[in-house]
């Protein structure tokens, strides 16, 4: 039987990398077999085009194309063999992540960014979509507190996340039954308490 793909989405500093591998752990005591990956990235080729998009300045197609290029390698190579031998595989981003930073806080056409999904993953959407949601101080608190150099995307000002953030709860309103709203903004213990009873559903 065909695994289940599920991704982890939101504003950076929103804390989904922090839950990606408990997610993961949970569902293996659980039987499963998992894999963890993440966008962009997953594949040899995937990270050098990560290293160029978090850090090179380019035009927003370019960057588009990119973010797609990326995911398209990622699903050849890892997600969909793996789906295929019945693993369940969770991504630290995907599709969403691209409709969110390059659509809601750069501006691209959305019809380019259907047309691209359409392309290189037609027949494919995740199962289930975590959207870690919470104000965007709260995330910028977190991300000062990590004191972590800060990447071309997370430079960009609070305006951009906002829209950021915007574009990803209108995702999740008009696809109800695949993103789920988690409260981020919230304790680790809390939001654990969330995402068990997801897993809980999802398992059954
Ligand atoms: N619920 C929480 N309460 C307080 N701090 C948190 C919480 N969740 C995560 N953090 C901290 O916030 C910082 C960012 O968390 P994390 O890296 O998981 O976020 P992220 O959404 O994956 O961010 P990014 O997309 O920018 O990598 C980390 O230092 C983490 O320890
Ligand atoms: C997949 C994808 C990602 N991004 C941005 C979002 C983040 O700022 C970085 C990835 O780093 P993180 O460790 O996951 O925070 O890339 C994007 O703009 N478009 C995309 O499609």
């Amino acid at each position: 039987m065909r695994g289940k793909f599920i991704t982890f989405e939101g504003i950076d500093g929103a804390g989904k990398s922090s839950h990606v591998e408990w997610l993961a752990e949970t569902l293996r005591q659980r039987g499963l077999s998992v894999l963890v990956t993440r966008e962009p990235g997953g594949t040899a080729l995937g990270e050098k085009l990560r290293e160029l998009l978090l850090s090179e300045a380019m035009h927003l197609e370019t960057e588009t194309l990119l973010m797609f290029a990326a995911r398209r390698e990622h699903l050849a190579q890892r997600i969909e063999p793996a789906l295929a031998r019945g693993e369940w595989v969770i991504c630290d981003r995907f599709s969403d992540a691209t409709w969110a930073y390059q659509g809601g806080g750069r501006g691209l056409d959305k019809a380019k960014f259907l047309a691209l999904e359409r392309w290189v993953h037609e027949h494919l959407q995740p199962d289930l979509t975590l959207l870690f949601d919470l104000p965007l101080e709260v995330a910028r608190e977190r991300i000062v507190l990590a004191n972590r150099v800060l990447d071309k995307f997370e430079q960009e000002r609070a305006d951009f996340h906002e829209r950021v953030r915007q574009a990803y709860l209108e995702r999740a309103h008009a696809n109800p039954s695949r993103m789920r709203v988690i409260g981020a903004d919230d304790s680790l213990e809390n939001i654990r308490k969330q995402l068990e009873v997801i897993a809980s559903s999802i398992c059954s």
